[in-house]
């Protein structure tokens, strides 16, 4: 059985502004527009303007998602992902882009999605200072500790196949 939605109060900030938008029921992110075009040449990223601003309920916070299908056509990524919109937040949501592809500009219209707004349940913590953490399996392993390391430069880990997400060390 799915669950009521959670009431969200919105702002347009920029009149016209379609509102976030669910592409399909139970999608989990809701689109976000730009209101400004802009043209990114390779490598350059820009601060987009949204047009809304929105009022969280206490213990949620929002998370700006990238959005696949400009990742995967145009390499569109967005430099923070995903970027926190905390609920005491009042101000314009803006969506931080980079374009990755190295040799391709593009564009973005106005009214172009550009990412998705997935709103969350966080909790919030309190911090008890100890000097000696309780044990665990993992310990302080971390960092590639399991092995299957993407290649660098061309380079793999001693066997010269470039490969990412295999486990070399377990073959
Ligand atoms: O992609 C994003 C990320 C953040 N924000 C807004 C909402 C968030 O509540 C505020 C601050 O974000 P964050 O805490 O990530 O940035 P900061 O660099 O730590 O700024 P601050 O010192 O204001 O917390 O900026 C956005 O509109 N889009
Ligand atoms: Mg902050």
């Amino acid at each position: 059985m799915s669950r009521e939605p959670v009431d969200v109060l919105i702002r347009r900030v920029d009149p016209s502004v379609p509102l976030p938008a669910y592409g399909h029921p139970g999608d989990a992110g809701a689109d976000l527009v730009t209101t400004e075009a802009a043209e990114l040449a390779p490598g350059e990223r820009a601060v987009l303007p949204t047009g809304v601003s929105i009022a969280l309920p206490d213990g949620y916070a929002a998370f700006v998602h990238p959005r696949s299908g400009l990742a995967a056509r145009c390499g569109v990524a967005l430099v923070n992902a995903p970027g926190t919109v905390d609920a005491g937040y009042r101000g314009e949501i803006k969506v931080i882009v980079v374009n990755l592809d190295p040799r391709e500009s593009v564009r973005f219209e106005r009214f172009d999605r550009v990412a998705q707004l997935i709103v969350q349940q966080v909790e919030k913590v309190r911090f008890h200072e100890v000097t000696q953490l309780p044990g665990s399996v993992r310990a302080d392993g971390g960092f590639g500790s399991t092995g299957g390391h993407a290649a660098v430069g061309g380079q793999s880990g001693g066997n010269g196949y470039a490969s990412v997400g295999a486990d070399r060390e377990g073959q």
